[in-house]
């Protein structure tokens, strides 16, 4: 998802700098300094527009939450949200989702959230999927020992990938579905995220899991 530049957006980003953080260099092991309360950390890796992460942090005042896009054109979007809402629990960080392990200490972080990722369907491009080996190996040094990763997509070629590359990389399945929108079995309570939304509108399946890393 490409979206377009916006003229406002930096000065916005340059005016909050307490709601936003631009590829620190820093922050290491230190992001609950950056929180009213030292509580539970949690990312979203490609937050898009945020719908899902500030519903998240709105619905759990007892978690802190970080949402990550490396795209200018959609953290602005979500700090225009965040400067109204001016949740406490909630800061924003425009980078690259490939620098995880140096914006973030080891153990530092209790859970990552991906939501409808983009698919990159060439395999000339399988190193920019998010769940790639690379990337996986960085959740695992961000995530503390009982932390979990949740993926979500509609994208049926990017599902079957990441439960592979998962499955490979040693990954246990905690909870999966073909299917989360009708599914009895599963009792998640979930936030639809702007892609989710739009795509289960139009008859596509949710696709989703849960996983974690055996250290
Ligand atoms: C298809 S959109 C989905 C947005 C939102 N999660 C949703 O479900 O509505 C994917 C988002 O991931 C971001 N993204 C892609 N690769 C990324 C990376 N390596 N690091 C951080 N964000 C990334 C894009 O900029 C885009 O905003």
């Amino acid at each position: 998802m490409r979206l377009r530049n916006k003229p406002w957006a930096k000065d916005m980003i340059n005016e909050n700098l307490d709601l936003i953080a631009v590829q620190p260099e820093n922050m290491q092991g230190k992001w609950q300094e950056r929180f009213a309360k030292k509580q539970p950390l949690f990312i979203e890796v490609g937050s898009g527009k945020g719908k899902f992460i500030t519903e998240l942090a709105q619905e759990n005042p007892q978690n802190n939450y970080i949402a990550m896009d490396v795209q200018e054109g959609a953290i602005a979007l979500v700090l225009k949200k965040q400067v109204e809402l001016k949740l406490p629990n909630l800061q924003l960080l425009l980078a690259n989702g490939s620098g995880l392990s140096e914006l973030f200490g080891e153990g530092e972080v209790d859970g990552i959230y991906l939501n409808f990722s983009d698919p990159w369907p060439k395999t000339r491009h399988e190193k920019r999927r998010l769940t790639y080996k690379d990337f996986l190996k960085q959740y695992q040094y961000i995530l503390n020992d009982d932390g979990y990763l949740q993926f979500k997509t509609d994208n049926q070629g990017l599902f079957e990938y990441s439960l592979v590359s998962m499955n490979n990389y040693g990954m246990k399945f905690d909870e999966i579905s073909l299917d989360l929108h009708n599914d009895d079995k599963l009792n998640v309570n979930n936030i639809e995220t702007e892609y989710e939304k739009k795509f289960s509108k139009k008859g596509f399946r949710i696709n989703y899991l849960k996983a974690h890393f055996e250290n």
